[in-house]
């Protein structure tokens, strides 16, 4: 399957709800355009986390409709979701680092599910791990590390198979402001060499520094405040 670049995501009067709970998104649409970067904010609660869920495709929605890199997911073959996923990138909130896996590794695993071969996957790791300024700890337990590496190491994970669509929540959650600056130079260059951005966040200073277009979740409902 090769995708086409010119679909990124997009939802069409996309609805979710938990089990028989209240809807949490409603009528949501959406049109990721390739190379964009949004920013996604809204109160506590008022959806981000899921919202990035669908978009991450690990979850189906409720209603409406899912198209992700030209594919309709409602009609896609089950076994053919790892590879549309692997296009994507997940930043956690929570950075969901494997402890029993060294820092090295850790990086390692999108490419090891992708089967990518030794050589290549030791040399795309290890520029990774310069790129976010972590190569001397590559052998380290994530667990001796302090939130602002740990994340890198995250970003880091995320992007080593040099995802089409890189999505992010609360990246600067559990940093301090000069860390969450450098997430987000990270993220720009990224962005720069063609990666789409979509994230999540509370932070309102590093929305008025960085000038992308701002998404609101807002009783369920998408809407967006800034072009
Ligand atoms: N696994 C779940 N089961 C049931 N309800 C859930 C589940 N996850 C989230 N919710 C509910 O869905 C709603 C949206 O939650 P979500 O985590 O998406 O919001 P959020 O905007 O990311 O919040 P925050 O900014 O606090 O991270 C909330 O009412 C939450 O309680």
């Amino acid at each position: 399957m090769v995708y086409d670049p010119k679909h990124m995501i997009r939802f069409e009067e996309v609805g979710f709800r938990y089990g028989n709970g209240p809807e949490v998104l409603r009528d949501v649409d959406l049109d990721l355009a390739p190379g964009s970067f949004h920013w996604l904010t809204g109160a506590s609660g008022a959806g981000k986390s899921t919202l990035l869920k669908l978009l991450h495709l690990a979850d189906h929605p409720t209603r409406g409709r899912v198209e992700a890199f030209g594919e309709d997911l409602s009609e896609l073959k089950r076994r053919h979701l790892p590879k549309l996923r692997r296009q994507i990138g997940m930043v956690f909130q929570d950075f969901r680092l494997l402890d029993h896996l060294t820092v090295f590794d850790n990086v390692a695993l999108p490419l090891r599910l992708a089967r990518v071969r030794d050589s290549s996957l030791r040399k795309d790791v290890g520029e990774m791990l310069d790129w976010v300024g972590l190569a001397d700890v590559a052998g380290a337990d994530p667990r001796t590390l302090s939130g602002g590496q740990q994340q890198r190491v995250a970003i880091a994970r995320a992007v080593v198979a040099r995802p089409l669509l890189l999505l992010a929540d609360e990246p600067t959650g559990s940093v301090d402001e000069a860390t969450g600056t450098r997430i987000l130079r990270l993220f720009q260059e990224l962005h720069r060499l063609g990666t789409t951005v979509l994230v999540a966040t509370h932070n309102e200073l590093l929305i008025e520094r960085f000038p992308h277009p701002v998404l609101r979740l807002e009783d369920g409902q998408l809407g967006l405040v800034r072009a």
